[in-house]
C-alpha cells in the first residue's frame, strides 16, 4: 500500500510505540488518529527534505497539483511525458479503487452494524432471544432505532434527556421566540430536525457557560441519567458486537457513529438546539461562518444553515483499552478535527482518572502548538465546545474508562471557498486557488 504521509518523524508526542505506522484502527491502544505518523512541530515534508522526484502516488501534493493542473489547463496532460502521465492515471486509479473500497465496506459495515441493533432491540423486548436467531428482524426500510434511547417526542421527555439548566433555557428562548414571532410552541420533533431556528440570547449563554481557556467553553448539556444510559447502551452494543456473529464489524474497535447505530437524533438535536445557536454567537466571525455584517443582525435566520453536516460518535478510553466496553485508546494525540466546531461532552463513567483534554492553540494562529489549558475531568454531562481547527489531544487515561459524546460539525458553504489547507488555517483573504478569481 502506498505510503502518503507517513515519512513525518516522530516528535515528543509521539515517544509511545503503540503509534507506530501499523497501528490501524483495527488494533486497540495506543492514541494514534489513524496509521499515518503527524507530528505538530516541524514536519520532514518541507522544502528542506531534498526529495525531489515527480512521485503523485506517495507525495499527496504532487497529486494535488496534477489535480488541479487538470482543472485549470485545457490539454493539461500534453506537458508530460508518456510515463508522467502513467504515473497521474495510476495515483488517481488508486485513490479511486480506494473510494470504491471503502464504499463497499462502509456499506457492509453499516448494513451489519443494523442486523445487530435490531437484534439487541429485540432482546431488550425478550431477553431471552438475544441468541435466538429464528427472531424475524424488522424490515430494513423502517428507520433504525434504538428502543432504549427513543427520540424525546415531548418536552417532558426531553426534559430527561439534558440537564436542568440546559433545558430551561432552551425551553425559555423557544417559547419567548414563538410568542414573539406569534407562531404556536414548536414539537420538539420540529426543534431536532431544525425545522424550527433555535435563538439564544446572548445575556443567557453569559450565565450558563465558563471559558476553559482560550476560545474554549463549558456548560452542563446532559442530565446524569442520559449520559448513563447512552454509554451503558454502547458498552451492551459493543459487547454484542464481539459475539461470533458480528465481530467483523470492529464495533467496539472504532469510535461509535450515531447515525449507523440508530442514535441520529442525538447529533440532530445537538446541532439544531445547541451547537449551531451558540456557534453564531461564539464562532460565526472567528471561524468565518457568517460575515460579521450577518453576524451582528438579530434578524437574519442564516443560522440554520451555516453549519449543515454533522457527525456524532462516542469515543472510548481505558487504561485498560477492551473492544467489548468500546474503549478503543488509552489517549489521544493532538490533533485538529475536520469540523468546523466540535462539540465534546463528558459520559463519565464515573471513576476514570486522567484524560484531561488540552488545548494547543488554533492553527493558523500565533498560538498553535502552544499548550493553552487543559480541561480536567469534568462533571458527567458538562460539555466543552471549541473550534475545529483548536489543536487538542486526550492525555493518557490511568484509571477506569472515560466516554465522550463527540459531535463534529461542518459548513459547506464556507468550504467551497477554499482548499482544505486554506480552510484550515482559515486564510479567507488569500484568494484560494479554488476561488473563481484565481487564473
Ligand atoms: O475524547 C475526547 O475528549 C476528544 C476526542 C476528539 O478529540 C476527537 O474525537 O476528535
Ligand atoms: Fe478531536
Amino acid at each position: 500500500r502506498r505510503s502518503r504521509g507517513v515519512t513525518y518523524p516522530s516528535s515528543m508526542h509521539r515517544s509511545n510505540n503503540m503509534d507506530s505506522s501499523n497501528n490501524s484502527s483495527e488494533q486497540l491502544g495506543g492514541g494514534a488518529i489513524n496509521e499515518k505518523q503527524r507530528t505538530l512541530g516541524n514536519s520532514a515534508n518541507s522544502v528542506h527534505e531534498k526529495e525531489e522526484s515527480w512521485d503523485p502516488s506517495n507525495k499527496l501534493s504532487h497529486i494535488l497539483h496534477s489535480i488541479v493542473g487538470l482543472d485549470r489547463y485545457p490539454n493539461y496532460l500534453s506537458r508530460y511525458d508518456e510515463s508522467d502521465i502513467a504515473a497521474i492515471e495510476h495515483a488517481l486509479e488508486q485513490t479511486l479503487n480506494d473510494v470504491r473500497q471503502q464504499r463497499k465496506q462502509v456499506l457492509q459495515r453499516r448494513n451489519g452494524i443494523r442486523e445487530l441493533v435490531e437484534k439487541y432491540n429485540n432482546a431488550l423486548a425478550n431477553p431471552s432471544a438475544i441468541y435466538d436467531d429464528s427472531q424475524a428482524s424488522s424490515d430494513s426500510n423502517d428507520v433504525l432505532q434504538i428502543s432504549s434511547l427513543l427520540q424525546p417526542k415531548s418536552w417532558s421527555q426531553l426534559k430527561d434527556v439534558l440537564s436542568d439548566e440546559a433545558f430551561e433555557i432552551i425551553y425559555a428562548s423557544i417559547i419567548s421566540l414563538s410568542k414573539s414571532t406569534q407562531q404556536t410552541l414548536p414539537s420538539v420533533e420540529d426543534v431536532i430536525r431544525g425545522k424550527f431556528a433555535v435563538q439564544l440570547d446572548p445575556a443567557l449563554l453569559e450565565d450558563w457557560m465558563s471559558q476553559e481557556c482560550f476560545d474554549v467553553y463549558s456548560f452542563q448539556l446532559l442530565s446524569k441519567d442520559f449520559c448513563s444510559r447512552l454509554r451503558h447502551t454502547i458498552t451492551d452494543l459493543s459487547k454484542l458486537g464481539e459475539s461470533s456473529e458480528f465481530c467483523s464489524l470492529l464495533l467496539g474497535r472504532r469510535p461509535i457513529d450515531f447515525d449507523t447505530v440508530g442514535l441520529n437524533w442525538i447529533s440532530d438535536m445537538l446541532l439544531h438546539m445547541f451547537i449551531l445557536p451558540i456557534s453564531r454567537h461564539l464562532f460565526a466571525t472567528t471561524e468565518k461562518l457568517l460575515s460579521s455584517e450577518d453576524a451582528s443582525n438579530d434578524n437574519n435566520n442564516n443560522t440554520k444553515d451555516f453549519l449543515n453536516w454533522r457527525q456524532g460518535y462516542v469515543a472510548g478510553y481505558s487504561a485498560n483499552p477492551q473492544s467489548d466496553r468500546a474503549v478503543t485508546r488509552h489517549r489521544l494525540v493532538p490533533h485538529s478535527d475536520d469540523s468546523e466546531v466540535t462539540l465534546n461532552c463528558c459520559l463519565g463513567e464515573e471513576d476514570f482518572e486522567g484524560d484531561n483534554v488540552q488545548f494547543y492553540g488554533l492553527r493558523g494562529t500565533p498560538n498553535e502548538g502552544k499548550l493553552l489549558g487543559e480541561v480536567e475531568r469534568p462533571d458527567v454531562g458538562r460539555a466543552v465546545i471549541h473550534a475545529g481547527r483548536h489543536l487538542h489531544a486526550v492525555s493518557e487515561v490511568t484509571a477506569g474508562n472515560r466516554y465522550a459524546l463527540i459531535v463534529w460539525t461542518r459548513s459547506w458553504g464556507m468550504r467551497r471557498l477554499t482548499c482544505p489547507c486554506c480552510h484550515l488555517n482559515r486564510r479567507m483573504d488569500a484568494s484560494c486557488i479554488c476561488d473563481s478569481r484565481w487564473n
